[in-house]
């Protein structure tokens, strides 16, 4: 499969996206980017799931990015004939997603597998893992999102500096930036990726999605609009049932029940 998809053995509401090409330090080639936007796709769809996982198969790499004897020579080739190719890479550059992912990043997170992680909310990585935009070494430029992303994710002068240079960091150096959010040993990745993702899974859904929603909107908004939004979305969340359910289930000392209405 060029992406396995596994449910949490512990919790079912949760999924692990895995790219499964470490024989090409899980490069995404045609198939493999369409596979894997076919999955995330599918896991937006089922309301059964409402975390997701992304990592990569294997001890040295998370992803290498875009295979760059396929997939670009490709991509590159229909655009010299006048084309302007559908740009959805793995599901990461189309539409806003609605539910949270994490990236588990086990290696190397280059290029377009760096962009892949800053797409997801929340990256932990391993120690061996290292951080790098490496499109200009091939001249072209981070085509999925990495000038958007990297310049709100580390400070601006090391975003210029990454994407100029081509040049990665080490998970230390994504650690103190704030890249990532934890740097674990190799075998604790995907434990620590799963239990963030099953607390969050515990939380009330329709609250994660506001609250992630207001995050991702607020980014882009003057400060009296993002604070607007932000009080509509209390008041929609406050309508819910879950909204009676959460504060009932404090006061009688028991874990909520939340319904996702
Ligand atoms: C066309 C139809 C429409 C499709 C729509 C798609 C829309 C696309 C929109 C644009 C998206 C842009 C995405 C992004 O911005 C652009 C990119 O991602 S360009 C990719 C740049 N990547 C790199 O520069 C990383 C290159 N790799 C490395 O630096 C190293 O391999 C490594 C990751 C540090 C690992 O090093 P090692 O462990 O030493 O391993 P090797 O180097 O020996 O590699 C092993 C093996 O894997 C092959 N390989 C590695 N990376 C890639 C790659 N990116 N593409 C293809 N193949 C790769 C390497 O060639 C070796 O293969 P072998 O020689 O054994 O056959």
């Amino acid at each position: 499969m060029p992406i396995r998809v596994d449910d949490d053995a512990e919790d079912p509401r949760v999924s692990v996206l895995t790219i499964d090409r470490p024989d090409a330090r899980n490069a995404l080639d045609p198939e493999h980017q369409q596979a894997l936007g076919d999955a995330v796709a599918a896991f937006e769809a089922d309301d059964e799931k409402l975390v997701a996982v992304l990592t990569g198969a294997g001890d040295t790499t998370f992803s290498a990015g875009a295979d760059l004897k396929r997939l670009i020579p490709t991509y590159r080739d229909r655009v010299r004939a006048g084309e302007d190719p559908p740009w959805n890479f793995g599901g990461f550059t189309a539409t806003r997603r609605a539910k949270p992912l994490i990236a588990a990043v086990n290696g190397h997170a280059l290029a377009g597998g760096l962009e892949m992680a800053l797409a997801c909310d929340i990256r932990v990585c391993s120690h061996n893992a290292t951080f790098g935009l490496a499109e200009t070494k091939w001249a072209i430029i981070p085509g999925a999102g990495g000038t958007v992303r990297l310049p709100h994710a580390v400070p601006l002068g090391l975003a210029m500096e990454m994407i100029l240079s081509g040049e990665p960091i080490d998970a230390a150096e994504a650690h103190r930036v704030g890249l990532v959010n934890r740097v674990v040993p190799l075998p604790d990745l995907l434990p620590t990726a799963l239990g963030l993702a099953r607390s969050i899974a515990d939380r009330g859904p329709l609250a994660v999605r506001e609250a992630r929603e207001r995050v991702l909107d607020g980014l882009g908004l003057e400060h009296e609009e993002a604070m607007a939004r932000e009080h509509e979305a209390f008041l929609r969340v406050m309508r819910t049932d879950d909204a009676l359910e959460g504060p009932a289930a404090f006061a009688e000392k028991r874990p909520p029940r939340y319904r996702g209405r």
